[in-house]
């Protein structure tokens, strides 16, 4: 048996450069993994079994069409490998949410299956089978601090955010990533973008102020003025003393960086009676590979 811990992600920066012929829009975001995560496990099964999902993912309702499926079919018809497979999925990341929580599934199955099966592939292998499902599940396998270009699939390592204190807020409305990118053009004249130079400077200087200055995101003025919740809670962590409190990804989640651990744990207490909304205290975690 192999145990998966598969780490959620935030954006520390989030800039649209423009659309592509294939559709997709072509990002330059920082992006963080941070150690909210599911928790997947992977057993060996007869072939004829298959692949047996156990474990409910809101809103998806045949396992058919659950990222982990979709994942450990394509690991296992690419290798030929003539076995099922039976995963057990603890679900703690919020669907829906921005933090990535069906891609870093799916990545966590890659990583699951070269292990259950002694496959030995290196990153770059598992990275070509990531792009085939999804634009941020590269990033999932590599975790840590990184630059992600193309579609979001390219990646760089950067310098490594400092361990910091992230509180989440996810209000309950669940936002369609697909949505919030088709009605980008919209507003993208009048949109504030992120500087992702300045943001690799403050990293290499593990200055966290400076990457408080530096966060951004274009999909906010999107996704902040269909849910206008969105724009409270930023306004009561930075009350409630966060350094400084952004949306992440497509949204609805908010991640405020605080500076220790006894005010992360100060603000939860307090915002929690404030919104109907999913909240955590998390810290930054470091690269996979
Ligand atoms: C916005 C981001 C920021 O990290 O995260 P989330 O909010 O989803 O967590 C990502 O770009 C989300 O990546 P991911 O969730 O993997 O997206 P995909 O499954 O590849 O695509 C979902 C849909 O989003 C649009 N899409 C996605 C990525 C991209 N660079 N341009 C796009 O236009 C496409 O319309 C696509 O149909
Ligand atoms: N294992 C999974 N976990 C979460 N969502 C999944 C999973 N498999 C498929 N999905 C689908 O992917 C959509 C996006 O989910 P998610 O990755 O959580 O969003 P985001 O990237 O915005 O955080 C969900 O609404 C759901 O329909």
């Amino acid at each position: 048996m192999v145990t998966i811990n598969a780490n959620a992600k935030i954006n520390l920066t989030l800039d649209i450069l423009g659309k592509r012929t294939d559709g997709y829009h072509e990002v330059s975001m920082v992006m963080q993994s941070i150690n909210l995560f599911d928790t997947l496990t992977f057993t060996k099964l007869d072939a004829e079994e298959g692949i047996i999902l156990h474990g409910d993912v809101k809103g998806v309702a045949k396992p058919e069409d659950n990222l982990i499926y979709k994942a450990a079919k394509l690991f296992l018809d690419t290798y030929k490998i003539n076995s099922g497979v039976e995963i057990n999925l603890i679900k703690r990341i919020p669907v829906a949410a921005g933090l990535a929580g069906g891609s870093t599934d799916a990545a966590a199955v890659f990583r699951g299956l070269n292990e259950l099966f002694e496959m030995n592939l290196g990153i770059n292998a598992l990275c070509k089978m990531a792009e085939q499902l999804g634009s941020d599940i590269s990033f999932c396998l590599m975790g840590g601090t990184m630059l992600a270009t193309g579609r979001g699939e390219i990646l760089q390592e950067i310098s490594a955010m400092p361990k910091t204190n992230i509180v989440l807020v996810k209000p309950k409305v669940d936002v369609s990533t697909a949505w919030v990118y088709k009605n980008y053009h919209k507003v993208q004249d009048s949109v504030i973008h992120p500087d992702n130079k300045a943001m690799r400077k403050s990293l290499i200087k593990k200055d966290l102020q400076g990457i408080c200055k530096a966060l951004g995101n274009v999909l906010e003025y999107v996704t902040i003025p269909e849910y206008p919740e969105i724009a409270k809670i930023k306004q009561k962590l930075s009350d409630y003393g966060a350094m400084a409190a952004m949306m992440s990804g497509s949204g609805p989640t908010v991640f405020a960086i605080v500076e220790d651990s006894q005010k992360a744990k100060d603000i939860v207490s307090k915002i929690q009676l404030d919104f109907d909304a999913d909240v955590f205290a998390v810290e930054t975690a470091e690269k996979n590979f």
